[in-house]
């Protein structure tokens, strides 16, 4: 699914009334009405009291007509019209009207902090105050108006976007921003609801499809390209049937220092697990034993030092390198990794302390490999491009970085966005449960396996961390969130193979 900004939705909105030939009140009475059957599903006429908060533009517009929608299928419903410009949109002004001749209980015309109206903890409020025309951080009453709607305790379902958070730009004002419990938003979701500072205010979304129209929205170059089952499904690359594991690569995993050589045995695990026909793993000395007793599917080769890395030497051609998860930052650690960038052209993925290593010798910098991956956490991404202003300026240097350097860079998180060049890929699969040392360790190993099998480093990278993720999910579908554990998630990495070309089952009925 593509995001698109909030002037391309616009945009789109233009095309489609041209091409449909429909006026706007028709287009918004579309959305209003998806809204309105989205609640009136769950709803199913429960006597529940909504408040819904318009203002004075078009996502006020899509609040009124909900409240006529709700109003007219006998709701409980309270309309107010947050007033805090004249400059009523022309759809707001022919939806006021209409509400009008539904009810004879008019909007309360809000104008201050003395409107305010009191709102039970079991209420509903549907927030339709701004949507992504906000063009400036809600201020005075308003911003106190939102303050006041989100200490209320009531549900608040966003139209569109939270109120006060724009589509597509930084945050200026945390503390004007109303916070979502469910946003319903409109064609496609926005940048914003993928980025942790702004992602909060949004906790759970629905993405309406308000039919606008797709040959516009095929053919426009989006801001961003969200990773699903779909997309997913189609980077897989089947097994060959007279394939040997030489067609799948041999994998040299470079990890571990005393005390972390779990590191390497969760990469070198992981690359197995995702489909590598050969396994080497690198370590210090004081790793064999643990390695060849762990892994008994890996080869193993050792550094002359028995704690850490010194110098890399290995007899065979891998098709793919990973490096950096638990090496520890010797000195003797820099130089073997210097002169293994140097000498080398395999497709690499850099990972924890070999990108500390990076950071800390920016030289180093010049000798990285081109189409490299690497997968740094936030700490490790700061030591790389330096501190950033807000996650919209995070992106921006991460772009920059990805194009001089000619990397693929995997921004870890919730919502793992990859970077290459310009282009921003987000995930969709993952859990709070992956919050767990090792689980980066074993994405290492995933990019690093899928890259010896000859995905290209984009691919590898965007596939990888979707079927990690999705290998999250299962583990903690049956162990919880909190207890999973890395190799919890790279025992589901064969349930999560098999999950991409399961049946799905159908998650709810269509929409009346
Ligand atoms: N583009 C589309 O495809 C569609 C958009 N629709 C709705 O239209 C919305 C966009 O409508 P608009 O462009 O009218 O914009 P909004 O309704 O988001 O708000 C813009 C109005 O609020 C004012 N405003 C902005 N920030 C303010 C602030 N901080 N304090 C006070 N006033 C502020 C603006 O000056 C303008 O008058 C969407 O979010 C969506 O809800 C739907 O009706 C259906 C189709
Ligand atoms: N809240 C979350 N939601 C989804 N994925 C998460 C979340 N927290 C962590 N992850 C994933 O878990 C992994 C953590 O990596 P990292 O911090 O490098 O762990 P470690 O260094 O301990 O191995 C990343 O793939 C990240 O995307
Ligand atoms: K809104």
């Amino acid at each position: 699914m593509k995001i698109f900004s909030a002037e391309q939705l616009y945009e789109a909105d233009k095309t489609t009334l041209e091409k449909q030939e429909i006026t706007s009140e028709a287009l918004m009475e579309r959305a209003g009405t998806k809204i309105f059957n989205w609640l009136q599903k769950r709803m199913q006429g429960a006597p529940v009291k909504f408040h819904i908060f318009c203002g004075i533009g078009n996502n006020g517009g899509d609040g009124l007509v909900v409240g006529r929608l709700l109003i007219e299928h006998g709701y409980n419903v309270h309309v107010y019209v947050v007033n805090c410009s004249d400059k009523r949109s022309k759809n707001f002004l022919i939806n006021y009207d209409k509400i009008k001749n539904a009810t004879k209980k008019w909007p309360s015309l809000m104008k201050g902090e003395d409107d305010f109206p009191q709102i039970n903890p079991d209420d509903i409020i549907v927030d339709a105050i701004f949507g992504i025309g906000l063009n400036r951080c809600p201020s005075g009453w308003v911003k106190n108006l939102i303050q006041y709607l989100n200490r209320s305790q009531a549900f608040i379902l966003a139209i569109d976007i939270p109120s006060g958070l724009s589509a597509n730009a930084p945050l200026e004002d945390m503390e004007a921003v109303i916070k979502a419990n469910h946003t319903l938003t409109f064609q496609t979701p926005k940048l914003s609801f993928f980025l942790p500072e702004t992602g909060v205010f949004v906790s759970n979304f629905d993405v309406l499809d308000i039919g606008l129209d797709l040959e516009y929205l095929q053919k426009t170059e989006p801001l961003a390209q969200i990773i699903s089952k779909a997309e997913a499904q189609r980077f897989y690359r089947t097994r060959e049937k007279f394939g040997h594991k030489g067609t799948y690569g041999h994998t040299l995993i470079i990890a571990g220092s005393y005390g972390k050589i779990g590191a390497a045995v969760l990469a070198s695990t992981a690359a197995f697990r995702i489909g590598a026909g050969m396994v080497t793993a690198f370590v210090p000395k004081c790793g064999y034993s643990i390695l060849q007793s762990t892994v008994p599917e890996a080869m193993v080769l050792t550094d002359k030092e028995e704690e850490f890395l010194s110098e890399i030497t290995y007899d065979f051609e891998p098709s793919a390198i990973g490096i950096g998860m638990g090496i520890g930052k010797n000195e003797a650690t820099v130089s073997a990794l210097e002169k293994l960038f140097k000498n080398n052209k395999t497709p690499f993925v850099i990972d924890a302390d070999a990108l500390n290593i990076i950071s800390e010798n920016r030289e180093l910098l010049k000798s990285l490999p081109k189409n490299s991956v690497l997968t740094p956490h936030p700490g490790e991404l700061k030591g790389l491009v330096g501190k950033w202003k807000n996650d919209y300026d995070k992106l921006e240097k991460v772009k920059k970085f990805s194009k001089k350097h000619g990397v693929v860079v995997i921004i870890k998180g919730a919502y793992t966005i990859t970077v290459f060049n310009d282009k921003l890929y987000i995930n969709s699969s993952g859990n709070p449960g992956m919050a767990t040392a090792g689980s980066g360790d074993s994405l290492s190993g995933v990019v690093a396996g899928l890259l010896s099998q000859g995905y290209d480093a984009l691919l590898a990278a965007v596939f990888g961390v979707y079927i990690h993720g999705r290998a999250g999910d299962i583990a903690a579908e049956l162990m919880g969130y909190e207890a999973t554990m890395a190799s919890d998630i790279i025992g589901n990495l064969s349930e999560a193979y098999l999950d991409l070309f399961s049946k799905e089952e159908p998650q709810s009925e269509p929409m009346a």
